[in-house]
């Protein structure tokens, strides 16, 4: 019988996962499950650091950033020393579900112990990076694209006052569904993602922009560049001195980093967070194994983590498409 469920959450950190969690604790609590947190991302099952859910306030947590049970990145993991070692922990505490809210790499993990745990392993898309197949969008995203957004306004505020040329680069890791979602919400002149750009084009890409740059003087207006790290040959600052030396163009340069990871989640974000939340307690009830559980057109679904971990998840075409009709309407 289905008595103790355990949850940690991996990875980076992404606003709403305190959503999830408090999602789970209160339908443990309704099933009359207990409820066991592992701190730490899988640091906290490999050095069995746990703490009873009931501990929590977890109705403010549902407002909070971060995450109550804290998250790492966790190496040894890496190792099947660290992955047996997590199983003896989930055994010596008769865990009978895991789930575990986390990006990618996180649900690899979890892939991992369930080679060597007999029990249920639950994932729940937990990434600012959106970049998991299985559901439309992971939650936090939508927080980290409304963060960065409104960000990027107020530096427009500036680079039109001053006419100025800005360079903005995202998080994302190596997709660009933040790059691409905040480009277009910004109408952002040049998006700069790993969708539409390869480190073999910087030279023809600073010809592009110089072109708009020569427009943006015309019309005393402002040119955004939103750029997706880890892209640009040599980094963001390399792209800032490429137009500095073959335009005489001077630019400034925002790197928005952790500020799109933190800060009170949206509403959009807490509601996917609980509802998926909810669903993971029902699938492990439902008898659902080495499963991700996400939300597809509307709908929860179930999809098996080897599929999730092996499908890659591409920005929508529809959006590159756009952003490079604005770009050719606006080099004109
Ligand atoms: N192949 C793997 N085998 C076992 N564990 C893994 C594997 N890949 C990642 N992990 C574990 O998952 C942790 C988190 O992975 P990673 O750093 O890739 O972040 P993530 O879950 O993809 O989240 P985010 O998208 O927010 O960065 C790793 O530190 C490690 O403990
Ligand atoms: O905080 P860290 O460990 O430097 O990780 C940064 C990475 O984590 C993320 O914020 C989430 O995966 C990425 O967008 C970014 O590349």
């Amino acid at each position: 019988m289905m008595k103790k469920v355990a949850v940690l959450t991996s990875g980076g950190d992404s606003p709403a996962m305190n959503a999830a969690i408090r999602a789970i604790v209160l339908s443990c609590h309704y099933h009359q499950l207990q409820c066991t947190g592992f701190y730490h991302g899988y640091n906290g099952l490999i050095n069995d650091q746990h703490v009873d859910m009931h501990q929590f306030d977890i109705n403010s947590a549902l407002q909070q950033g971060g995450t109550i049970l804290k998250s790492a990145r966790c190496q040894a993991m890496l190792t099947e020393e660290g992955v047996m070692q997590a199983c003896n922990t989930l055994r010596k505490h008769d865990i009978d579900a895991l789930i575990v809210i986390g990006g990618d790499g996180s649900l690899k993990g979890l892939k991992e112990i369930k080679q060597h745990w007999e029990k249920p392993v639950i994932g729940l898309p937990g990434t600012i990076d959106n970049d998991l197949s299985g559901t439309d969008s992971t939650i936090g995203f939508a927080t980290a694209v409304t963060t960065a957004t409104h960000a990027i306004d107020k530096i427009r505020d500036t680079a039109n006052a001053f006419e100025r040329i800005f360079i903005v680069e995202v998080m994302g890791r190596h997709s660009g569904h933040i790059a691409f979602n905040v480009g277009i919400a910004t109408g952002a002149e040049a998006i700069i993602s790993f969708e539409n750009f390869t480190p073999d084009q910087a030279s023809s890409k600073v010809a592009e922009i110089l072109k708009g740059v020569e427009k943006q003087k015309r019309t005393h207006g402002s040119f955004l560049i939103v750029l997706a790290e880890n892209l640009w040959p040599g980094g963001a600052h390399a792209l800032k001195a490429s137009l500095s030396e073959q335009g005489q163009v001077d630019s400034a340069l925002c790197i928005l980093g952790h500020i799109q990871r933190g800060g009170s989640p949206v509403p959009e974000d807490r509601n996917l967070a609980t509802e998926l939340g909810i669903a993971s307690i029902e699938a492990i009830l439902d008898g659902q194994d080495n499963v991700m559980i996400g939300k597809l057109s509307g709908t929860v679904v179930a999809t098996a983590l080897e599929d999730v971990i092996n499908t890659p998840k591409p920005v929508s075409s529809h959006w590159v498409k756009a952003h490079q009709r604005q770009l050719t309407h606006y080099l004109k």
